[in-house]
Order: C-alpha cells, then structure tokens, then sequence
C-alpha cells in the first residue's frame, strides 16, 4: 500500500504540485492522466522516492520498481546481466523473469541485438524481477506501435494478475488507461491537484 501526501513541490521558484493525496492499497493499479507539463512525472518520481525535495510525505514499501519511458538498459550488458545487477535478483531468479516475459531463449543477447519489442520486454522484466511491492510506470508504452502496444498491455497485465502490487501508471492514452487500471485520476492546473470529477 502506498500513502502520499504531498503539500507542495516546487522547481525553483514555481510550485508544481499540490496539495495531493492519494491511497493505493496493493493489487490496486492507478493510471494517472493529465496534459503534458502537468506533472505527472513529477507525482512519479516522488512516489518512486527518487525525489525527496518536496514539502509532504510518502509511505510505501521499500521494494519498489519503475519502468521508464525509454527501456534504459545497459547496452554493454547481456539481457541476463541486464537482470541480475538489480539487487536481490540471482541468476535463477533472472532467468525466470526472462522466462515469463517470453526472452528465456535471448539471455546472452544483448540489448542491442534485440528488436524494440523485446527491449521492452526485457524492461518489464528487470522491473518484475526483484518481486517489487510498488510498481510506477512513466507512459511505458509511449512511441510504439499499435500492434506492439497491445502486446505490452496484455504482457503487463498478465505479469500485475500473478501478483499483488500496488501499481501506479502515467499514460497519456484513456485506452491504455481504461485498459490496464482499476482506478484513474486526472492531474489538473498549476500547481496540479487532483481533479474531483472522475477521469
Ligand atoms: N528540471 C526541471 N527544471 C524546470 N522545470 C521543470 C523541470 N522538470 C520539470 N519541470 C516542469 O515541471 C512541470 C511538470 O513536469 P512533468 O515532467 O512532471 O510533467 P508531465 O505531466 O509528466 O509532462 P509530460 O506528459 O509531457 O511528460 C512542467 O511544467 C515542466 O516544465
């Protein structure tokens, strides 16, 4: 279960955010809309504990996981090695991850030598391998085609229903939203609070 709130945060000089408060319990996933610049990468970034310059506070679980916009592997390393630099993640533990995302046949390939789609899947995996009790997704699937986004979303949503985390998700896309999350709140103004009218 994760507990934010936040009563302000600023980038120099301008106030960003809040106030915010929001619960979400475990086995919960959350997509957060909003218009570009709102915010919401910022609401992420502190949830993720990433950021900690902000006036307010956050309660969740120190296991936590984000997958990023862009896959952000690190292309020197083999899609095992990818895996297992991530504390708490042994080789068994990594192959199995590589497994269940369908790459258990691509674990000395590096990231290079892989086509988008597994990249991408490869960084779910990293994400879901060392077994987070928060997951936080920046619009994971943004830039990818329609046929690749489908296969992500039923990926993600397969991987989320073998357990029970408290996900949070940014998404630009209602589709992608009504999809994947139980709930869905809008990000509005400056600074952004929560939009009462339901998203
Ligand atoms: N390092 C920074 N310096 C100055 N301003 C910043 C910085 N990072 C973010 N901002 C500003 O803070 C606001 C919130 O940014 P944020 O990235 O959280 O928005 P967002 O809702 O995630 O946008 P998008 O949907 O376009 O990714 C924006 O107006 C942005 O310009």
């Amino acid at each position: 279960m994760i507990s934010v709130a936040i009563e302000n945060k600023r980038i120099g000089e301008t106030q960003v955010l809040g106030p915010i408060a929001l619960e979400i319990a475990a086995g919960e996933t959350l997509a957060v809309v909003g218009p570009s610049g709102v915010g919401k990468t910022t609401l992420l970034r502190i949830l993720a504990g990433l950021d900690r310059d902000f006036t307010g506070r956050v309660d969740a679980p120190a296991r936590r996981a984000m997958v990023f916009q862009e896959p952000a592997l690190l292309p020197w390393r083999s899609a095992l090695d990818n895996l297992t630099l991530v504390a708490g993640v042994n080789t068994a533990t990594a192959r199995a991850a590589l497994g269940e995302v369908g790459l258990g046949g691509l674990a000395d390939r590096f990231p290079g030598q892989m086509s988008l789609g597994q990249q991408r899947r490869l960084s779910l995996a990293r994400a879901f391998a060392a077994a987070p009790e928060v997951l936080l997704m920046d619009e994971p699937f943004v830039s990818l085609d329609a046929a690749l986004v489908d296969e992500m979303l039923a990926l993600t949503e397969r991987l989320l229903a073998a357990r029970t985390i408290a996900t949070v998700f940014v998404t630009h896309s209602m589709a992608e939203a009504t999809r994947l999350a139980t709930r869905i709140v809008r990000l509005k103004g400056h600074p952004a609070m929560l939009d009462p009218s339901p998203a």
